[in-house]
């Protein structure tokens, strides 16, 4: 059993825009997947329809044997609670400190009302410094979350996501905002997270050579179709220009080695 099975996934968009065209697909537990594409061709949608941010219109999401399409209720957080979410932009409170963003990744597991008087055990706090530690800002967790530098913020959604204990993360352009040697940095705190965690990340990367670089395996959509779907080392040039549609531009790759 595959830990992420999309059958026959359609979405439509209330505007009749199809996002994604019958995909079939099956993400393995431990998989690095990119999932690269044209800016359109559905790669946010099909990252967002695994934690149901986005509803699909037809076909089914089976996630670790359970269906998500059909999930309601308790079942339906229960099954968000694997999956963490890591955004372009941080989605933190940047208002808040370090240590109680990473702790928000812990919501799920309590009742609201203790979250309203954030009564967290003592143990997520361990958690939480814990998982500070592993992206290696430790030493900020008292700080001001806004303090940070875009690619410490970026670490303390991986922190939260971490702490939040999910078998999955989905990452959709977590380096689109960050500049080229931030952007190696945040990378390999994720590669170090797969690896070692044996946490499975699906990934949405705009730079070609970055999903090269660290994917396992290349999800290629075009148009909403999946046009290649296989092992990294199978994805060579011509599998590129094919899911592009044209050979690749100098700004598709970043360029960093
Ligand atoms: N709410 C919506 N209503 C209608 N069409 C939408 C909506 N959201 C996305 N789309 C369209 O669906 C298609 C896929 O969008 P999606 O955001 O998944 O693409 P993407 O590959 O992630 O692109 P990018 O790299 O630019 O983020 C696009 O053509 C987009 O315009």
């Amino acid at each position: 059993m595959s830990q992420i099975e999309f059958k026959n996934v359609t979405k439509v968009y209330k505007n009749g825009h199809k996002g994604l065209d019958n995909i079939n697909l099956n993400i393995e537990k431990g998989d690095f997947a990119v999932i690269v594409g044209l800016s359109g061709a559905g790669k946010s949608t099909l990252l967002r329809s695994i934690n149901r941010l986005h509803d699909i219109t037809d076909g089914e999401i089976i996630i670790e044997g359970k269906s998500i399409t059909k999930a309601t209720g308790k079942n339906l957080l229960a099954m968000r609670r694997n999956i963490g979410m890591i955004f372009q932009h941080f989605n933190l409170v940047k208002r808040s400190s370090v240590i109680r963003n990473v702790l928000s990744g812990r919501v799920g597991y309590h009742p609201t009302w203790k979250m309203v008087l954030s009564m967290f055990p003592k143990e997520d706090k361990r958690k939480a410094l814990e998982a500070l530690d592993r992206v290696n800002i430790l030493e900020k967790a008292f700080s001001r979350s806004d303090e940070l530098s875009g690619g410490q913020q970026q670490r303390i959604s991986i922190a939260r996501a971490l702490c939040q204990e999910t078998s999955i993360i989905l990452a959709d352009e977590p380096v689109a905002s960050l500049d080229p040697l931030t952007t190696k940095q945040v990378m390999d705190d994720l590669k170090r997270i797969n690896e070692e965690l044996g946490i499975t990340i699906i990934i949405n990367l705009h730079f070609v050579d970055l999903a090269r670089e660290y994917g396992s395996r290349i999800i290629g959509l075009r148009a909403g179709e999946l046009v290649f779907d296989g092992p990294t080392s199978e994805a060579n040039d011509d599998t590129f220009a094919e899911i592009y549609g044209r050979h690749i531009k100098s700004d598709e790759k970043l360029g960093v080695k």
